[in-house]
């Protein structure tokens, strides 16, 4: 293992556009949707849309066939395998839902390549599909920065996986996200980690705000093409950094950087 966990949201980072909109959008419920999103929050409002396809026919084969066309740029997939291939637990926290992202990770045949998806339960019910809150909101609010809808802070799932680090364990993240829920865990993020928020989406627009809030570098991307050069390049650079053997050309002292093979310090140095 590389000691890297790369956690990529899923709608507008992994895939180009939002699951939700391209599913109703493709079967023609566009106006009732926008008719019904300003009476309840978007997560609650995509279960009633599911309930609305199957009472008008709409079958889970045909939500699946939408789901299999959904667009993604040609260079994410390629990305996700070499980021796999150098040994990077790659994971997903998303505030789509299991039923879109599991479907289209299983038709692109990727799903193996991710360790955990964190996101809101969906799950077909008699013939319907379910969509529920990722965190149940009538019990108690997540109560975070604000930003974050009521039905997931995907801030307190970067806690839960960093809290899950053992202490002497220097993991490093990157985090990759497009969408104004990217921002609460961007702000979780430690000095040794990394944020790929996308260029001029609403993450990068609130990161431009006061940049200096984030501990974590900042590493911008447009495109699939670009997220595959900066994250490959990041990838490469923390590794070369922990398995450096960097021979200092002073010639009283060495300095041996020795890679990150626990008991072994960090910093040797040498007496020639
Ligand atoms: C103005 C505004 N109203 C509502 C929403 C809700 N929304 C749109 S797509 C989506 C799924 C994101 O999945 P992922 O986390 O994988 O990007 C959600 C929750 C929004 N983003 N902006
Ligand atoms: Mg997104």
């Amino acid at each position: 293992m590389s000691g890297i966990v790369v956690v990529f949201d899923f709608d507008k980072t992994i895939i180009d556009i939002d699951s939700d909109n391209w599913v109703v959008d493709e079967l023609g419920f566009t106006d009732l949707f926008n008719q019904l999103l300003p009476t309840m929050p978007w997560n609650s409002l995509m279960d009633k849309m599911m309930m609305e396809l199957h009472s008008k026919g709409v079958t889970i084969e045909e939500i699946e066939e939408v789901l299999h066309r959904i667009p993604i740029h040609p260079r994410v997939i390629p990305a996700i395998k070499a980021a796999h291939a150098l040994g990077c637990d790659l994971r997903i926290v998303s505030d789509a839902n299991m039923f879109f992202i599991e479907t289209i990770l299983e038709h692109l045949k990727i799903k193996e390549y991710f360790s955990e998806i964190n996101t809101n339960p969906g799950y077909v019910e008699e013939g319907r599909l379910r969509i529920l809150p990722y965190h149940d909101f009538n019990k108690a609010p997540h109560g975070c920065c604000g930003l974050c809808p009521p039905n997931m802070c995907k801030g307190l799932i970067i806690d839960r996986i960093q809290d899950s680090f053992s202490q002497d364990d220097d993991k490093k993240i990157i985090y990759l996200g497009d969408g104004a829920g990217d921002y609460c865990p961007s702000l979780r993020l430690k000095q040794r980690d990394f944020m790929m928020p996308r260029k001029n989406f609403p993450v990068w627009d609130l990161i431009c705000k006061d940049p200096s809030l984030l501990k974590a570098e900042i590493h911008g991307w447009t495109d699939g093409e670009e997220l595959e050069q900066v994250l490959l390049q990041l990838i490469s650079q923390i590794s070369m950094e922990k398995d450096a053997l960097f021979m200092s050309s002073d010639c009283k002292t060495q300095t041996l950087l020795i890679s990150a093979h626990e008991p072994l310090p960090k910093v040797l140095h040498v007496r020639p």
